[in-house]
């Protein structure tokens, strides 16, 4: 067990040695005596596990002195020694709050004793019933801001709970709107850095001549139109966490840059000779293979073995199944709300339908824009198939590309098929009507990876 700091507040010297060698026979126990009460309060802010005091000290009598401790800190367990065997005096104490009441007589020292060990098993089933809720707590959170239940997600929660337990970088991939950055707000605010900031970034929304500056920051003058110092956001994230979207747009030079920032935790601003360190868990987001980036020279393979830390993939909501009904009333709720709708509509059947036929090329995003429209479009209480919208350029085939064979695309169908059903060779041979032989022949010769 950890050590245990003690307080014995008692004037009576001789007591307070016979309290203080009794106790002491516990190595963990780290005692502390003051003659008075006034001194153990100025003591206090070293936060003792425990004060013990006499009933009758020459400056403050033993409840003003409890009052006092109970004003500095509501939870620390106190017991209280007095000479008077006085049952009302032991009642009033203990209705304040007193945690233990012994009355100085032979048997004191062992009452103590156990008075004591009562204290610490019920302080560790204290701390045991707080951290389980505490972490009952961040279940509930990630759930409450990630909407879905399908086994798909259920795995990434796994993952994000890993992450958020962790310090660990974390890379993020995933379609366009599959929920990247709430994923990453999600592990942040989840995290031991949730008091500090989570700064997100997104490499390509920002001008290729300013993404250093951005950051790293700069110094006034550094460049035409530096007219300030300006902090860079990975000083802005310190302690917190950097979210680096779209992190396959940055240009070879700048990953250079960051390499070497993220290796020597340090950087300095364009223009300036200051050395500053930074202290930032990194989330990076693409919707891009990463991997196949490498391969391309696109992508430096230093940096990506840096930032790989654990992979997390968002699945499609294709691949959600009824996570896109749970999903569209979450959103008919908000959009109700939102446009003062007093009904909450509901969905029929046959809009139901029409939504869980849809590939979703836009994904989550989409279907929220779908809803918000459907939501204005519906004339009843009820959504139907005609309120429902799909918006004709993006109902496309997901992966389009004039570099693809045929034999590509039939490979990318069975990969897809073998990770939504778990690697079942036998169930996506049956679901595409083509032989377990040719699936088999496919991983066979590496064509495709199993994925987990
Ligand atoms: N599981 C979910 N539950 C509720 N809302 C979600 C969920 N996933 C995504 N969203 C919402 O969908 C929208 C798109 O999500 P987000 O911006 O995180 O996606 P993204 O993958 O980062 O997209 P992009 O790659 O285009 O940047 C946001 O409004 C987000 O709040």
């Amino acid at each position: 067990m950890a050590q245990f700091s003690i307080y014995i507040v008692e004037d009576d010297p001789l007591y307070g040695e016979i309290l203080e060698y009794q106790l002491s026979m516990n190595p963990d126990y780290i005692i502390r005596r003051f003659n008075s009460g006034s001194e153990c309060l100025k003591e206090l802010y070293k936060r003792p596990d425990l004060v013990t005091i006499d009933y009758s000290m020459p400056d403050m009598n033993g409840l003003t002195l409890f009052k006092k401790i109970r004003d500095f800190n509501p939870d620390l367990p106190v017991v209280v020694i007095s000479g008077q065997d006085d049952i009302n005096t032991a009642v009033e104490f203990l209705k304040m709050g007193v945690t233990d009441y012994l009355v100085k007589d032979d048997n004191v020292k062992s009452k103590l004793w156990n008075s004591i060990i009562r204290i610490r098993e019920n302080q560790s089933l204290r701390q045991e019933v707080a951290e389980l809720k505490e972490e009952l707590g961040r279940k509930y959170e990630f759930e409450k801001i990630i909407k879905g239940a399908s086994p798909a997600l259920r795995k990434v929660f796994t993952l994000l709970e890993k992450a958020s337990n962790s310090e660990i970088n974390v890379s993020l991939t995933g379609e366009t709107g599959t929920g990247k950055e709430l994923a990453a707000k999600a592990i942040h605010y989840n995290s031991n850095r949730k008091k500090y900031n989570f700064v997100a970034v997104n490499l390509a929304a920002i001008p290729r001549e300013l993404i250093e500056s951005e950051l790293f920051g700069h110094e006034k003058g550094a460049f035409t139109g530096a007219i300030a110092r300006k902090q860079g956001r990975f000083e802005d994230a310190n302690k917190g966490t950097l979210f680096l979207d779209e992190i396959a747009e940055a240009d070879l030079n700048i990953q250079t840059k960051l390499l070497r920032v993220l290796q020597e935790r340090e950087l300095s601003r364009i223009g300036g000779n200051e050395i500053i360190h930074f202290n930032v868990r990194l989330i990076v987001a693409t919707h891009k293979n990463l991997e196949e980036e490498v391969q391309k020279g696109n992508f430096r393979e230093d940096l990506y073995y840096r930032i790989l830390g654990l992979p997390i993939e968002l699945p499609p909501l294709r691949d959600r199944g009824s996570d896109v009904i749970l999903l569209a009333n979450s959103f008919i709720e908000e959009a109700c709300k939102k446009n003062n709708i007093r009904n909450v509509l509901k969905l029929s059947a046959p809009a139901k339908e029409k939504l869980l036929k849809y590939n979703f090329p836009g994904n989550i995003r989409e279907l929220k824009a779908i809803i918000d429209l459907a939501c204005i479009l519906c004339n009843g209480d009820e959504i139907i198939p005609e309120d429902i919208r799909f918006s004709g350029t993006r109902a496309r085939l997901v992966g389009w590309q004039e570099d693809k064979t045929m034999e590509d695309y039939y490979i990318d169908i069975v990969q897809a098929f073998l990770k939504k059903y778990d690697n079942n060779v036998v169930l996506v041979a049956r679901k595409l009507k083509i032989g377990k032989s040719t699936i088999y022949k496919l991983i066979n010769n590496n064509k495709i990876h199993l994925t987990i």
